[in-house]
């Protein structure tokens, strides 16, 4: 795939579909905001390491289609993704009188898009929202979809809205800046892709990480593109996660746990996804599903993206509590992303007991 040519990938949901725009030098193209919506105020919201990067870019190529535009910077980090900073976009949003018509612009990685997203989704009952993803993690998954939400000090996204943006606008050339633990978290979920819906794309990772650490644009166009492309093809089925959406967890059940137990921020939500995933395949291979090589093979690729395999010791008892909070649970019963063969997921809970085998071999 070139790397200067401009992808676009549909979401499929009705009155609520959407284009995703995949390309380099999207920020520099007035164009690529052709029919948004005109109104008198635009907001710019995202956080103090990104609004020198890139707010001023982003300004200029809106500023002619709203009266004035605003910029909220928040505290950057997975720990401000709470109350306080839903408060301090509702406090701007009320204290500039912004009205129902007023578009807000999410500038930055998942955190900066989950909490702009869960804020368009309550302020005035709803306005509208772009994603403009700065992160490969926002990319390739956080800016799609329409998952809104904070954190809760007893669990991850625990309060939050199903809310799609209007558009969502990946420009490439904005990873030339992302640090490098930054890449490998969101190099996480394109793997999380491949054993759930695609094979073959867990082959062309395998033969093109390389590239993609070397940060060739071509690789992560068409990683970006891929990943995208399985996204949209799940949400256009599930897009309230009443079955299948819940592949795209894999990973999350045991990833979730650690964020949430070491508190938020120690560790990445990609790293916490990537060693869960590992714990996952490993749970699949003790149901009986796979064979232990593809497991191996899946646990190699993570650790060549620089992800850790081995989760921190908080202890089995506490991991199962953690667990119990996650969303796909069902009275009180953990139901797991396991791998049914290559390239297929499902949903099902698992004995404690295996749970804990899984917890003592890759954690502590
Ligand atoms: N809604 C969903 O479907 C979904 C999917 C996956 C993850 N998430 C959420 O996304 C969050 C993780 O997102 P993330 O990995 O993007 O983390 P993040 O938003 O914290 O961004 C990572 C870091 O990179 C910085 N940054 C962003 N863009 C940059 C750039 N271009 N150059 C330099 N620095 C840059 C940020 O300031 C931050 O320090 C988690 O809260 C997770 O729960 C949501
Ligand atoms: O879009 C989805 O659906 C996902 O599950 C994508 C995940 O990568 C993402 O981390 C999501 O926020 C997790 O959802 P949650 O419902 O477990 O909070
Ligand atoms: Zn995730």
């Amino acid at each position: 795939m070139s790397a200067d040519s401009l992808q676009t990938v549909a979401i499929d949901l009705a009155d609520r579909s959407y284009d995703i725009l995949i390309g380099p030098g999207l920020l520099s193209d007035d164009r690529h905001f052709d029919g948004l919506p005109k109104a008198a105020t635009a907001v710019i919201v995202t956080n103090e390491t990104v609004a020198p990067l890139y707010a001023q870019r982003l300004k200029d190529r809106i500023a002619s289609r709203y009266g004035q535009v605003r910029v909220i910077a928040l505290k950057d980090g997975e720990a401000y993704k709470d109350w306080a900073s839903l408060n301090l976009i509702f406090d701007d949003l009320l204290g500039a009188a912004c009205d129902r018509k007023t578009v807000l612009f999410a500038l930055g990685g998942g955190v900066v898009g989950d909490i702009t997203g869960f804020a368009a989704a309550c302020y005035m009952r709803g306005v509208p929202f772009v994603q403009v993803p700065t992160t490969l993690l926002a990319q390739v998954d956080s800016s799609v979809g329409g998952k809104t939400a904070i954190n809760h000090p007893l669990g991850k996204n625990m309060v939050g809205a199903f809310y799609q943006p209007l558009r969502v606008l990946a420009d490439l050339d904005t990873l030339d800046t992302l640090p490098d633990r930054e890449l490998a978290a969101g190099l996480a979920e394109v793997i999380k892709y491949g054993p759930i819906a695609d094979d073959a794309f867990l082959g062309w990772l395998e033969d093109n990480l390389d590239a993609l650490w070397a940060r060739d644009k071509a690789a992560l166009a068409y990683a970006v593109k891929r990943s995208c492309e399985i996204k949209a093809w799940v949400v256009g089925q599930d897009e309230r996660e009443s079955g299948l959406r819940a592949i795209l967890n894999f990973g999350h059940t045991f990833g979730h746990a650690i964020e949430a137990g070491l508190g938020y921020g120690e560790w990445l939500h990609g790293e916490g996804v990537g060693c869960g995933m590992v714990m996952a395949a490993d749970l699949s291979v003790r149901l009986g599903l796979i064979d232990a090589a593809y497991a191996d093979r899946l646990t190699r690729l993570i650790e060549r993206a620089k992800l850790p395999v081995h989760g921190p010791a908080l202890g089995a008892d506490r991991y199962l509590e953690l667990m119990r909070v996650d969303k796909k649970s069902e009275g009180g019963e953990i139901r797991f992303v396991v791998i049914d063969a290559p390239g297929r997921a499902s949903v099902r809970p698992a004995p404690d007991e295996m749970v804990r085998a899984v917890l003592a071999a890759h954690s502590g």
